[in-house]
């Protein structure tokens, strides 16, 4: 049964409000402490909250305060406030602070239930929405469910809709032409080309012309006019890939590029118009860079308009596993194999490594490891990741470690927070007190019982 929560000191509408409710498990709380501990208990989607609580009832403070405290702690709670007659003002403050809805006492059984079905509703809507938005980050190009990757990919798609300039850092082989290529995809200019270009793999005197093409007879060797890659990318998406390695030379004719969208190629006198947008991308420290003088400071400014900062694979918690997963289902199609999966030994040894390489080197390890596989799971040994005594320490930490390891970290900082008390300490773990005693108990946290306060 769906829980409600009825924030309210009157116990005449508690009872009236609990028999509206009878499709629903109704909870109540009288004031804003005991509300903030039914919430935390109880999770309830939807909570009708009488603005007028004690210990000022006539006032709308204690009842807005709750409100704000209710948003913050579960945001997607559907919060109907019951404000006194003629108390318009204060209803639109708590709409206006996030409330769903509010309602005028007298409280009308029937209109009270439609207004609660429909909060529930519209939980449900968007609890759903949640849910497929999160997978849509599992589905598309972009692999990872870890929250550094989700919120990479977010702003990457509100990056999409605009023509700012894009800077995308982190370590080599952690996906930041991906991001690039999501940016594009995602973007207007989708109908357009995507160009990358390299600037750390292309010889410092190649890449001038590379970018910027030339006319011919330009130089010797330059036998027809060449169209460089900033005018191949013209209505799509140029992707500058290490520009942190551009000579110093060529970041000056880049700026002026960027600054006036016109281009002259080498040997050329005929300046040509070029729409595109650009997005750069580095491992390194643009910012030091600058103020060593190795990277122009205006340039620097000019590119990172925004900046997303890709993690490296070791920070993306179970990613590792989705990416392994799939990078498996596609080599297994690639190179005809029929490999089911990982043995333990090998998800403990692929948590525990560090991926210096991240995405590029697991993608290399599965790559031999399923062309060489003897059985039909990949073991440590396949991936060449040998389980020492640390792996193997690895391998008995499952999830039910991970749990207590959290459950007993949260009870601390919960004991800490309500100063030593354990009455406290229960209430801001939405526990009753025996269960905390039973966890101190099973966590081992006896100073807890000696030295409250
Ligand atoms: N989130 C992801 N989901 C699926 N595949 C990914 C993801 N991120 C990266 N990859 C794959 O990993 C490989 C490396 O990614 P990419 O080339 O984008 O990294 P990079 O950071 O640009 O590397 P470098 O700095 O060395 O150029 C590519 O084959 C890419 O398809």
């Amino acid at each position: 049964m769906e829980k409600i929560l009825v924030v309210d000191d009157d116990l005449g509408i508690q009872k009236q409000l609990k028999w509206s409710f009878s499709d629903y498990e109704v909870v109540f709380a009288e004031d804003r402490s005991s509300a903030i501990a039914q919430l935390r208990r109880h999770e309830p989607k939807v909570v009708t909250l009488d603005l007028g609580l004690p210990p000022d009832p006539a006032n709308a403070t204690e009842g807005i305060q709750t409100l704000a405290e209710i948003l913050s702690l579960a945001p997607q709670t559907k919060v109907i406030v019951v404000t006194g007659n003629n108390d318009k003002e204060n209803a639109l403050k708590a709409i206006n602070l996030g409330a769903y809805d509010f309602y005028q006492k007298p409280i009308d059984s029937d209109t009270i239930k439609v207004i609660v079905n429909r909060a529930f509703n519209l939980f449900q809507i968007e609890d759903e929405n949640r849910r497929l938005s999160q997978q849509a980050s599992n589905v598309g190009s972009i692999v990872g469910a870890s929250d550094a990757i989700v919120k990479a990919t977010k702003m990457a798609e509100k990056v999409a809709k605009t023509n700012i300039s894009t800077l995308i850092l982190g370590e080599s082989g952690t996906g930041k032409e991906v991001f690039a290529r999501h940016i594009h995809e995602t973007s207007e200019r989708n109908g357009g080309p995507f160009i990358a270009i390299n600037c750390a793999s292309i010889p410092e005197n190649l890449l001038e012309s590379e970018l910027f093409g030339y006319e011919r007879g330009a130089f010797t060797g330059a036998n027809k006019t060449t169209k460089g890659k900033i005018e191949c990318a013209h209505k799509g998406t140029l992707f500058l890939d290490e520009i942190g390695d551009m000579p110093i030379g060529l970041q000056a004719k880049m700026l002026r590029f960027l600054q006036e969208r016109v281009i002259e190629r080498i040997g050329g006198r005929q300046e040509i118009p070029v729409d595109i947008r650009v997005i750069c991308a580095t491992h390194r420290n643009l910012s030091d860079m600058a103020e060593q003088e190795t990277f122009r400071e205006d340039l620097f400014f000019r590119i990172s308009e925004i900046t997303i900062n890709i993690p490296p694979l070791r920070d993306r918690g179970n990613d590792i596993m989705l990416l392994a997963k799939s990078f498996l289902t596609n080599y297994n199609q690639e190179y005809n194999q029929s490999i089911k999966g990982f043995a333990d030994d090998a998800i403990a040894a692929m948590l525990q490594h560090k991926w210096p390489g991240n995405i590029r080197e697991l993608q290399n390890k599965l790559k031999s490891s399923i062309i060489m596989a003897e059985g039909s799971f990949i073991t440590a040994d396949d991936l060449g990741l040998i389980a020492d005594s640390n792996n193997t320490k690895m391998a008995k930490l499952n999830l039910r470690e991970v749990r207590e390891e959290a459950e007993s970290n949260a009870i601390r900082s919960a004991y800490q927070l309500s100063e030593r008390n354990l009455s406290k300490t229960a209430e801001l773990l939405g526990v009753t007190r025996p269960t905390l005693y039973s966890l101190i108990d099973k966590y081992n946290l006896q100073e807890l019982k000696t030295v409250e306060s």
